[in-house]
């Protein structure tokens, strides 16, 4: 099975870890390097998984995934190359990172080492993540056929051209917030009105798990999904008026473009 080792044991970390366990990864071909020493003992409780340093995890690993803060990445890639790294035996790398570009590894790893960016969410915790890759100069079909397989045990598998990226890190990468944020807004409403916290929530967590199914199963687009709930004169026209009137198409445009304008930022502000 391929052995992977993952660099920083955080919220991404963390989902990853966890899906590809329960997506049936054997725990001793996965390794965590984490440098908090609480988070490292939590993951070992948790998980079982090994935790070590950088260097150590990405000995022998088959695949390096990059989970650190964009700022941590230039530190903690310093870390792994002091073992020695090789393109050759199909080694790569998967950065996670958002903003940080395969070619700001390429010029520090070994010539032709392969590097895959990837965009992903944390769904990927409970095997609904969606992954998107971007390779870099040096990866081959089959580099890109091995991190499609060990991705697609934990989500949806999508591939795009780099320049792509930033703009997918705001609609995916990001977007599980804007549900979540939602999903808060949603149940402080439905307080608000008279309802218990327990029944707001529950009223609310199934709408979304519901109308996620319609969307991803009916065939249907979410155009015409929303016109069929919204009966003329009835009570979602009075509520849709009143989103579109406080502008909530407007706060999303917006929204992704500061999304994307950050990650392309991240980038430039590491180098
Ligand atoms: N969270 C998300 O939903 C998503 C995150 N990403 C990307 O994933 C990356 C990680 O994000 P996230 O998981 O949220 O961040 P976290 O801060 O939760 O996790 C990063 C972890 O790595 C540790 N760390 C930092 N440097 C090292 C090192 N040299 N060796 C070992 N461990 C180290 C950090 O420790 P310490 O706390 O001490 O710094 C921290 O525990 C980011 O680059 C982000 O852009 C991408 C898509 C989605
Ligand atoms: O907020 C962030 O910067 C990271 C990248 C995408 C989701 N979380």
């Amino acid at each position: 099975m391929t052995r992977i080792a993952v660099i920083g044991g955080g919220k991404i970390g963390e989902a990853l870890i966890s899906g590809l366990l329960q997506a049936g990864h054997a725990v001793k071909d996965l390794v965590v390097a984490e440098q908090h020493p609480a988070r490292a003992d939590e993951l070992a409780a948790a998980y079982s998984v090994r935790v070590t340093t950088p260097s150590d995890a990405a000995e022998g690993a088959d695949v390096i995934v990059m989970a650190v803060k964009p700022g941590d990445v230039e530190s903690a890639l310093t870390e792994v190359s002091k073992v020695e790294l090789d393109g050759e035996r199909e080694q790569l790398l998967v950065s996670l990172a958002a903003g940080i570009p395969t070619a700001f590894y390429e010029t520090r790893l070994p010539a032709g080492f392969p590097v895959v960016r990837v965009m992903p969410n944390t769904p990927m915790l409970v095997g609904e993540g969606v992954s998107v890759l971007a390779p870099g100069r040096h990866v081959k079909k089959e580099h890109l056929e091995l991190v499609r397989g060990v991705l697609s045990s934990v989500g949806k598998v999508v591939v795009v051209p780099e320049s792509q990226i930033d703009a997918v890190t705001a609609v995916s990468g990001s977007g599980p917030a804007y549900f979540f944020l939602v999903a808060e807004a949603m149940i402080d409403a439905g307080v608000g009105l008279g309802l218990t916290r327990a029944t707001a929530t529950e009223l609310v967590v199934q709408t979304m798990v519901g109308s996620a199914a319609m969307l991803d199963r009916s065939g249907e687009s979410a155009t015409e999904l929303r016109a069929a709930v919204t009966s003329p004169g009835g009570t979602t026209a009075a509520a849709i008026r009143r989103l579109e009137g406080n502008g909530l198409r407007t706060a999303f445009f917006d929204a992704l473009e500061a999304a994307k304008i950050r990650s392309a930022e991240l980038g430039t502000t590491t180098e």
